[in-house]
Order: C-alpha cells, then sequence, then structure tokens
C-alpha cells in the first residue's frame, strides 16, 4: 500500500510573544491537528478566519518552524527539514495564495515570470520557451499574454498565471490558500473547474483551504472543520454537508447563502454560536468552542473532547457523545425542540 501523498499528526505551531508583550502566552495558532490526503485527492480545510488554516499551509512548507507533531510527504518526515528535503518539498509542494496581484512581479512580463521556476529547476535553455506556451495553454491563456505585464491582466488571469508557475516545476501537491477569495463570484467558479480540470489531467493532490463553503462541496473529496486552531469535524465531503454532527459545523454550514433548492434541503437547523471567538493566547479550557456553544453542558468546560469516528466521520465533541440521540434525532429533524438543544 503506497503511503498518503501527505500525513499531518498531531501538528502545533504556537507564537511565542515578543517584545513588551513577551510575558503573554503563546498563540496556539493550530494546536494538535491531524489529516491525511491520498493522490489524486482533494482535503478542504474550512473555517473562520483565524482558526489556524494558513498557520498549517505555512508549516508544511517549512515557513513556519513546527512547535510539535509530524508533517510526512509521501511517507517522508519532513517536519522542520534538512537541506536536501527542502529541495524535494520546493518542488513538489506548491502553494498558491489568495492574492494573484501581490504575488507576481509587476516589472515582469508573463514570459519572464514563467521562465524563472523553469531556470531554477534546470530545464534546458532551448526546451524553456516550449514549456511556457504549453503551461499557458494548461490555464487556459494564449501566447498572446506572453509579453503582456500582470497591470494588463484580470484578477482571473494573473490567478491563471500563478497556478501556471505553481505547475511549472511539476508538483504533485498544490496548497491552495484561498485561491479565488479576492476574485469575483462568475470567476472564482471558472477557476475551480481549471483546478478541477488540472487535476485529473495531471493527477495532483490539493490541500484546499477556504472558508467560503459553497466552493467546498462540489470541488473536495474529505473535508476538515477547524475552530481555534483544532479539527471539529472531518470526514468526506458529502457526509459532512449531508449530515453535519458537530455544533460549530452546523453553525457554519447554517451560514451559506441559499442559492438552490438543494442548498435548502442541505442547510442544517442550528442555534447561532454566541459572541466572538476567543484569542488563540486565551483558549477555553475543556473544548474551545463551550463558551460560544449552544448545546454546552457543564462537562464541556472540564474535559477535552475525545474524537470518536461514525460513519467515517470524526467528530471531537462532548456534547454530541454524551447525547448521539438527541443529536441524530436533530439531524433527522425529528427533534422538537426548536433549534435543537438537546
Ligand atoms: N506570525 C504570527 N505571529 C503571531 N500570531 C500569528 C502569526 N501568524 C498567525 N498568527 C495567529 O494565528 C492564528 C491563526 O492564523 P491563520 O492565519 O493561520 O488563520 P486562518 O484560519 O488562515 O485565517 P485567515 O483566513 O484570516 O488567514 C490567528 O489568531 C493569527 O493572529
Amino acid at each position: 500500500m503506497t503511503a498518503p501523498v501527505l500525513e499531518v499528526k498531531c501538528l502545533k505551531k504556537y507564537f511565542e510573544s515578543s517584545g513588551w508583550f513577551s510575558d503573554d502566552p503563546p498563540a496556539k495558532a493550530v494546536d494538535g491537528v491531524s489529516f491525511s490526503i491520498e493522490e489524486g485527492e482533494t482535503l478542504a480545510l474550512i473555517g473562520e478566519s483565524g482558526s489556524g488554516k494558513s498557520t498549517i499551509a505555512k508549516t508544511i512548507i517549512d515557513i513556519h518552524e513546527t512547535t510539535d507533531g509530524l508533517i510526512r510527504y509521501q511517507g517522508e518526515d519532513i517536519t522542520n527539514p534538512i537541506s536536501d528535503q527542502m529541495e524535494t518539498i520546493r518542488s513538489d509542494i506548491q502553494l498558491v495564495f489568495q492574492d494573484p496581484t501581490s504575488c507576481l512581479n509587476p516589472r515582469r512580463t508573463i514570459r519572464k515570470t514563467l521562465l524563472v521556476p523553469l531556470k531554477a529547476t534546470g530545464v534546458p535553455t532551448e526546451n524553456r520557451e516550449a514549456r511556457v506556451s504549453e503551461m499557458l495553454e494548461r490555464v487556459g491563456l494564449t501566447d498572446e499574454y506572453l509579453h503582456k505585464y500582470p497591470h494588463e491582466l484580470s484578477g482571473g488571469q494573473k490567478q491563471r498565471v500563478n497556478i501556471a508557475r505553481a505547475l511549472a516545476v511539476e508538483p504533485k501537491l498544490l496548497i491552495l490558500d484561498e485561491p479565488t477569495s479576492a476574485l469575483d463570484v462568475s470567476v472564482q467558479a471558472k477557476i475551480i473547474n481549471l483546478l478541477d480540470d488540472l487535476q485529473d489531467e495531471l493527477d495532483l493532490t490539493y490541500l484546499f483551504i477556504t472558508h467560503d463553503l459553497s466552493l467546498v462541496r462540489n470541488f473536495a473529496d474529505e473535508t476538515a472543520v477547524m475552530y481555534l486552531g483544532k479539527i471539529q469535524e472531518q470526514g468526506p465531503t458529502e457526509e459532512i454537508f449531508e449530515s453535519p454532527r458537530h455544533p460549530y459545523t452546523r453553525a457554519l454550514l447554517s451560514s451559506i447563502p441559499v442559492t438552490s433548492e438543494r442548498d435548502e434541503a442541505y442547510r442544517p437547523e442550528s442555534e447561532p454560536l454566541r459572541g466572538e471567538v476567543p484569542s488563540p493566547r486565551d483558549v477555553p479550557s475543556g473544548c474551545r468552542l463551550h463558551p460560544r456553544c449552544p448545546h454546552a453542558t457543564d462537562e464541556c468546560s472540564m474535559h477535552d473532547p475525545e474524537t470518536q469516528s461514525i460513519d467515517d466521520v470524526d467528530i471531537t465533541c462532548i456534547a454530541y457523545e454524551d447525547d448521539t440521540d438527541g443529536f441524530d434525532a436533530l439531524l433527522d429533524g425529528t427533534n422538537d425542540t426548536p433549534g435543537g438543544s438537546p
């Protein structure tokens, strides 16, 4: 059996305080996260702003040093990598960022932008021009764009160039960090379709980071829902969207704008979460969601929840564990209590 392309185990990334604030506790941006992605699959990491999604991405590619835990790429331990592992990571794992404009050098034509990674990875000079054209074509652009500068391109076209640049080194894993959030809605769908096609053509594996849940359902095989540095619920995307169990997942999904009857049918009943997301420097005891959770009991503030597996889904919730029947009735729509409090 081949190893998953990416495996993350009990990953922690704490940011220590510095300067005037050096006595403050560290920010627990990522606090014990585990997941794996098989070849050719997409895992979506979803959650509100500040839940730790980008920190996971940056820790995987060694922009941040790992505080604790393990990161494996194709079975090899790449946690805080040594220099030759860094070369593998630089060619096999590519990151596509949110803002297509800031990632492109305004003084470089598209041709020059795409030549940089080809030179860096030693593609012979005589093959480079053909590769640039091929890469542009892959992302739906023509040679007409070769001599243009970034400011002459639309947001969607710039993101296509960023994707082409990421593909230049023939990566196996793309980390897509909110790749469409700076784009218009109509352009977002085109970029998602492009990424979908590229995955099939090139057998790519994706870690897709987003807070836009409407993009996830048709794109990701698996979904992990993050809150304040921890995954709360994780499983096949269809299962998460059709039968969300965790109160946090339910609250997130109930806040997606409804655009079709299918959306309406899947929209879970949920009471809104109370208050604001706490600081990662002051994580609540027990279940970190408990001060905001409509289902929280006294138990939830006292113990760290265990993760349990139900129907291929891992859920980390004491209230669910203690009242599975009540929660399942809520899922079936047979709970009498308005808002579904168990
Ligand atoms: N370099 C840093 N130093 C201190 N704290 C940081 C640093 N980078 C991130 N954080 C904190 O870690 C937490 C997680 O941030 P992160 O950017 O990973 O969240 P996110 O889920 O990706 O949110 P967003 O979608 O807004 O980027 C936040 O509270 C953030 O302020």
